[in-house]
């Protein structure tokens, strides 16, 4: 059987961990594909960015906060098939960042603890993130 090969696009995300161990989510706005989901924060990699540059980019637009390259840690990833394209999202883990994390792009955030992600409604692709959050948080 053949395919139509969907484009690939790279998404950068990350799980922001506070001092009590819970995880920051962030509700997608209405006007954008799948508004009223919680994700991690994040967003397209740029043609000829680096994925932690784009991060970190995200993190100041979406956030308002500051984060040193150092800080970030590869976590896991997601490879998902949506109908139009297909998402390779790595996850990274950050606990250290300057400023405060602010909605600037965001209908809300919330600080969850990482057992609780599973009571928001979070697109298909980050299931298997927030399993592995679960287990090794
Ligand atoms: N940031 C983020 N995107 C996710 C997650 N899960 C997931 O399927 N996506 C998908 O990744 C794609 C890109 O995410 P995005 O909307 O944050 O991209 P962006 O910040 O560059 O926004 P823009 O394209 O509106 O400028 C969307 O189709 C989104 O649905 C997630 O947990 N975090
Ligand atoms: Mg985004």
């Amino acid at each position: 059987m053949t395919e139509t090969p969907l484009p690939i696009v790279l998404v950068v995300a990350v799980a922001l961990i506070d001092v009590d161990g819970r995880v920051l989510i962030a509700k997608r706005p209405e006007g954008k594909k799948l508004a009223g989901l919680w994700e991690f924060p994040g967003g397209k990699v740029e043609p000829g960015e680096r994925p932690e540059a784009a991060l970190i980019r995200e993190l100041r637009e979406e956030l308002g906060i500051e984060v040193s390259e150092s800080c970030l840690a590869p976590f896991v990833f997601a490879s998902h098939a949506y109908d139009s394209f297909h998402l390779l999202m790595p996850l990274y883990l950050c606990r250290r960042w300057d400023g405060v994390v602010t909605a600037r792009e965001h209908a809300g955030l919330a600080w969850v603890r990482p057992e609780k992600l599973s009571d928001y409604p979070m697109p298909p692709a980050d299931e298997p993130l927030v399993a592995w959050l679960r287990d090794l948080l």
